[in-house]
């Protein structure tokens, strides 16, 4: 299945001059979600996650039912002020703005094995940060991967991790 003929690209979303990739028409599309997923394992499979991290809130849609099919536990890294109890949160820098993102203190136990998982890859700041807010909890690391990469953006110079996409983009 081509599952770039499932994805829209809306032109000046959400502000002028981005071509925004929408994964909304592929989630409609239930054979075409299941083959993303299953080709998302596939390659996530090799790394033995012991945790799937995914970012909030679209990597959501991958990360959990990557979870389920792989029988790992999943882990949510969420925008600030979302999460109960103690959380650990850092602060990054995007290309014209900066955020912040948070995991509780207990999220996975030192030393598990974590794949992180987005919809996207872009500039690479949200997933390294990802990276960078695990290993604070003492997780090991072990990949990352999107369905999606900007390849022109360059973002996979800043995963510091393997990391594997299965669509690429170049403008
Ligand atoms: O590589 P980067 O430049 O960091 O960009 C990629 C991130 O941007 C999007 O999330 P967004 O912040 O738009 O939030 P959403 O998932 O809640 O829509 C996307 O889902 C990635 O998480
Ligand atoms: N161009 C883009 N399309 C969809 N999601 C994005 N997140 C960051 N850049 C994006």
């Amino acid at each position: 299945m081509d599952l770039k003929a499932h994805i829209r690209a809306v032109p000046d979303f959400p502000k002028p001059g981005i071509l925004f990739y929408d994964i909304s028409t592929l989630l409609r599309d239930a054979d075409a979600w299941q083959v993303a997923v299953t080709r998302m394992a596939d390659v996530i499979r090799d790394y033995k996650p012991d945790y799937l991290a995914g970012m909030e809130s679209r990597g959501f849609l991958f990360a959990a039912p990557l979870a389920l099919k792989l029988g790992c536990g999943f882990t949510m890294l969420r925008k600030p002020g979302k999460l109960p109890g103690d959380v650990v949160g850092l602060d990054y820098t995007l290309e014209y703005r900066s955020d912040r993102i948070e995991a509780q203190a207990d999220a996975v136990p030192p030393g598990a094995r974590v794949v992180v998982v987005d919809d996207l890859l872009a500039t690479g700041g949200t997933l390294s940060a990802g990276i960078r807010l695990l290993r604070q909890l003492g997780a090991d690391v072990t990949a990352a991967v999107t369905l999606i990469e900007l390849s022109f953006l360059s973002g996979r110079d800043l995963i510091d991790v393997p990391f594997a996409s299965l669509l690429q983009y170049d403008s």
